[in-house]
């Protein structure tokens, strides 16, 4: 399935020949997502999919790419909801994750067989301390210089609940190869600032309420988009920018494989927490023993297609001619 393209294999616990361990689990995101030699052209992550606890629908557990575990994925929450929905029948309900239950729900179509889902990203942190950020003795970085990464773009950390590195950039530098630099060496290899990476984007703002995020995922690499980045780049847009765009206002996002809409939020208590509204593209059933896949074996993978990637692609394209890309 997918949230603008950002692909991820769903598996169900339900499904499982038997149970998985951790290190299988870590080890079968790495050979079903490689792109070389993967299932299928790969994918960005697995979202593994168990019960969880009373009051919600389901559990959803981030695998990236590299085997690694993330507290949150955006655009993978949608398709874990659109998945819950059409196993429970219910529009509206909670999905339990690394650090809240969260609540989703469906919405209209964003184009014929485009179904949408909105979802709530929560919880949202500037401390250094959740975002295991390391920058002398700074408690937050909202709008800062990191002289070790760059003399002249000014950066924002904030976890939702996974770490993200915001930079409000220019046309030329979001195209640019600063992104891959900076991205690469938070997360490829030994850093002192973010030992356990970050993921980094890069954000345009093309006109009031309509920004463009180009993400380097940690665990990833660069991913067509990353719901939770558009989240957390939302609500520094909101932060920095509000003469342009506050809270309770949609913005459109736009990325490389799409675009979603955001809302940001502020509750009484003063803590925010933003709506990703975007598709939740069911691309194909897919069957495999669980041995096989474990030894990256997919001679015998049975491949089904739903149909909807014709349409989604559609949408796609109609969209970027929007984006003044
Ligand atoms: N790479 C991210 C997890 C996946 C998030 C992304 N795919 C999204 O849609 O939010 C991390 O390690 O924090």
């Amino acid at each position: 399935m997918h949230g603008s393209n950002n692909d991820f294999f769903i598996l169900d616990e339900k499904n499982l020949e038997k149970n998985i361990t951790e290190d299988e689990l870590s080890t079968l995101a790495r050979a079903v997502c490689d792109r070389q030699h993967g299932l299928h052209g790969g994918a960005d992550g697995i979202l593994f999919v168990t019960s969880g606890h009373t009051g919600v629908a389901g559990k959803m557990r981030v695998i990236n790419a590299d085997g690694s575990e993330a507290s949150m994925c955006g655009n993978g929450i949608r398709t874990v909801a659109r998945y819950l929905n059409e196993k429970s029948g219910l529009d509206e309900f909670k999905v339990e994750t690394m650090y809240a239950d969260l609540e989703v729900k469906k919405s209209e179509n964003f184009a014929p067989d485009v179904p949408a889902f909105d979802a709530e990203i929560s919880p949202v942190s500037f401390d250094a301390a959740d975002l295991k950020m390391h920058i002398g003795n700074k408690a937050k970085l909202i709008d800062d210089l990191i002289p070790e990464l760059s003399k002249t773009l000014k950066f924002s950390a904030v976890a939702v609940p996974n770490p993200h590195l915001i930079t409000f950039v220019s046309h030329d530098v979001l195209i640019g190869s600063e992104l891959g630099k900076i991205a690469s060496y938070l997360n490829n290899g030994e850093n002192p600032i973010f030992p356990d990476g970050v993921n980094v984007s890069f954000v345009e703002i093309q006109e009031p309420k309509q920004i463009f995020v180009r993400t380097y995922e940690r665990g990833v690499g660069y991913t067509n988009a990353c719901g939770t980045a558009m989240s957390a780049s939302s609500l520094m847009y909101v932060l920095l920018h509000p003469e342009q765009c506050g809270t309770e206002q949609l913005i459109s996002v736009f990325n490389p494989g799409g675009m979603v809409k955001t809302c940001v939020h502020q509750r009484e208590n003063g803590s925010y927490w933003m709506s990703l509204i975007g598709n939740a593209t069911f691309v194909a059933e897919v069957k495999l023993a669980q041995a096989a896949a474990l030894k990256g074996d997919f001679k015998h993978v049975v491949w089904n297609e739903t149909g909807e990637q014709k349409a989604y692609e559609k949408f796609a394209a109609e969209v970027q001619g929007g984006s003044h890309k």
